[in-house]
């Protein structure tokens, strides 16, 4: 059995967070252990409040893990502040462990999940130790300090990222204005790059799409799977939960973490090498 950690946000509405990474992680059939940093108040309207766990408690959790497990992939989301960050950045930096960082930052609602000053503590503390990094758009542009408008900026962007020392940047393509497909950008150190290409869903029901990707991601990897094969996989999880979408709740509802296992012989991403 594959054990895999997820370090992240409580999110009550069960869509995204530490909620949406173990439903991904039963799914692809790996044990999900996890850190909880913060707790949300949280539906499919939005955020309502954030209360953040004690930097010493996020501690003494990922200590219990990794004194007791063999833990084969590691997986961030909302990390809320600096002196969270650093801390479980020192922790992680004395294990060898594939690191999966997705930098949350804001919520569909616009609510803050990551304190303005902690994003240079993702730059400078976690970056470095991450295998792969998977920034939206505007995550993307705010940890590069650059603006995406083309491909050209996202290449640059992907650049600027590989140079804080992560080892493959992937740029999730949901927030490009492409009516047609959602596509995702890879970037690794050796300069090879590709892109992944999938039908855009129309639908509303987008919450924790970014967190869903970045656990199967983390889960495919710690299953053992070869890099680009695991980020391909990953892609075809969320395009799947994307498009058997689930109505639950008013707003923007959840993915569909159990689609991938009904119907994963049926999803086409169309991958083109640049
Ligand atoms: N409407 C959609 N249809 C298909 N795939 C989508 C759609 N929206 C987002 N995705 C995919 O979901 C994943 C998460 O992307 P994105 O929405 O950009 O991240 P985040 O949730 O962090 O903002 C990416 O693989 C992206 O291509
Ligand atoms: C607790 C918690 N963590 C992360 C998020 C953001 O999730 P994401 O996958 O980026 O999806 P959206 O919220 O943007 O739909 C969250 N909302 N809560």
């Amino acid at each position: 059995m594959h054990i895999v950690t997820t370090i992240a946000g409580s999110d009550s509405g069960g869509g995204a967070g530490i909620q949406a990474d173990l439903k991904t992680f039963q799914e692809l059939k790996v044990f999900g252990t996890s850190v909880i940093t913060a707790l949300t108040a949280q539906n499919t309207l939005g955020v309502s409040d954030v209360l953040p766990i004690e930097v010493s408690f996020v501690e003494k959790q990922l200590q219990a893990l990794i004194e007791d497990f063999s833990i084969s992939a590691v997986k961030t989301g909302m990390l809320f502040s600096s002196e969270i960050i650093q801390s479980i950045a020192q922790i992680l930096a004395e294990i060898n462990i594939p690191l999966i960082v997705d930098p949350v930052m804001i919520a569909k609602g616009g609510e803050s999940l990551l304190q303005q000053e902690a994003i240079e503590a993702l730059r400078i503390y976690l970056l470095p130790l991450a295998t792969i990094v998977t920034p939206n758009i505007p995550e993307a542009e705010t940890l590069s300090g650059r603006k995406i408008n083309s491909l050209a900026d996202i290449e640059e962007v992907a650049k600027v990222l590989l140079q804080m020392g992560v080892q493959c940047v992937i740029i999730k393509g949901g927030h490009l204005e492409d009516k047609c497909y959602a596509t995702d950008y890879v970037f690794f150190q050796d300069g090879h790059s590709f892109s992944m290409k999938s039908t855009r869903i129309a639908t509303k029901n987008t919450h924790g799409t970014g967190c869903t990707f970045s656990a199967a991601l983390t889960a495919f990897l710690g299953r053992g799977l070869p890099i680009e094969e695991a980020i391909m996989e990953a892609k075809k999880f969320i395009q799947l939960a994307i498009t058997h979408d689930l109505s639950i709740g008013n707003g923007h509802g959840p993915t569909n973490h159990f689609a991938y296992q009904n119907f994963k012989d049926s999803c086409e991403v169309i991958i083109h090498e640049t």
